[in-house]
């Protein structure tokens, strides 16, 4: 099977000389179409960092990522904006809605610019909130918002899903509805979720799992039967 994602020795490094981090040193994977993916690490281990890169949010210093076919170490500003545009949804720990924008507004925004993109009432019907699309965020639960943000990203119909730790801000019951969706999300579509996190008890849900320590891949590895979310305790 042709790989969706190709990373290959990828290296980021912030500022230069005596003050400079590498935040990721020579990472290496591959994820097949259709996976959900599990980046694992301690906090500080590199994953957001990961993500930024995967999502053309920031610029790779040296090695090559792949994503369908798409070099994005070869890509100027200018060309990741466009890639992140039609390819790429994110979904963050504090939901990022604007909040002066209703429900509906909120996720038909992003939609916008998107070539491919789905009604908004339809994807706000598929998180659950059909009944919800008039009201603005504030009035809307943490679990609520991050619905919207989660319809958000899959209005823009997206090749690949990105999150950064979707159930930080939200509690137990919450998260695992949220997770839910994700899962559901990859089995109905076949696209590509990749959800960053430190809760190592979501492990079983992914199709695949990558480990990050101090910026270098730890673990890689797929889980022949992924367990449904409904199923995990933690
Ligand atoms: N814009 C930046 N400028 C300088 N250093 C940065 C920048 N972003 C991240 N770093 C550094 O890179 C390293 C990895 O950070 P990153 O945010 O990727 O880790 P993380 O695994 O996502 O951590 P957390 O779970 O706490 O969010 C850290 O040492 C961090 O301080």
């Amino acid at each position: 099977m042709t790989n969706f994602i190709s990373v290959k020795n990828e290296t980021k490094r912030y500022g230069t000389g005596s003050h400079a981090v590498t935040a990721n040193k020579n990472i290496s994977f591959e994820i097949e179409p259709g996976e959900l993916t599990i980046i694992l690490g301690a906090s500080g281990a590199g994953k957001s960092t990961l993500l930024n890169v995967l999502g053309g949010m920031d610029h790779l210093t040296s090695g090559s990522v792949n994503v369908n076919g798409v070099e994005l170490g070869e890509l100027d500003k200018r060309g990741l904006n466009t890639y992140r545009r039609k390819q790429v949804g994110f979904v963050f720990q504090f939901y990022n809605l604007v909040q002066n924008l209703t429900t509906v507004e909120n996720v038909e925004l992003a939609a916008e610019i998107a070539p491919d993109a789905i009604d908004a009432v339809q994807a706000l019907t598929q998180v659950g909130l059909k009944d919800r699309i008039e009201n603005f965020p504030a009035q809307l639960s943490g679990g609520e918002q991050q619905r919207v943000a989660i319809a958000r990203a899959m209005a823009k119909n997206p090749d690949l899903l990105l999150a950064d730790e979707p159930t930080g801000a939200l509690d137990y019951k919450t998260g695992k509805k949220i997770l839910q969706l994700f899962q559901d999300f990859v089995r109905e579509t076949g696209k590509n979720v990749i959800i960053v996190t430190h809760n190592l008890m979501i492990r079983p849900m992914a199709d695949h799992v990558i480990e990050i320590a101090d910026g270098q891949v730890k673990a890689d590895k797929r889980n022949k039967k992924p367990t449904p979310v409904a199923e995990i305790e933690w």
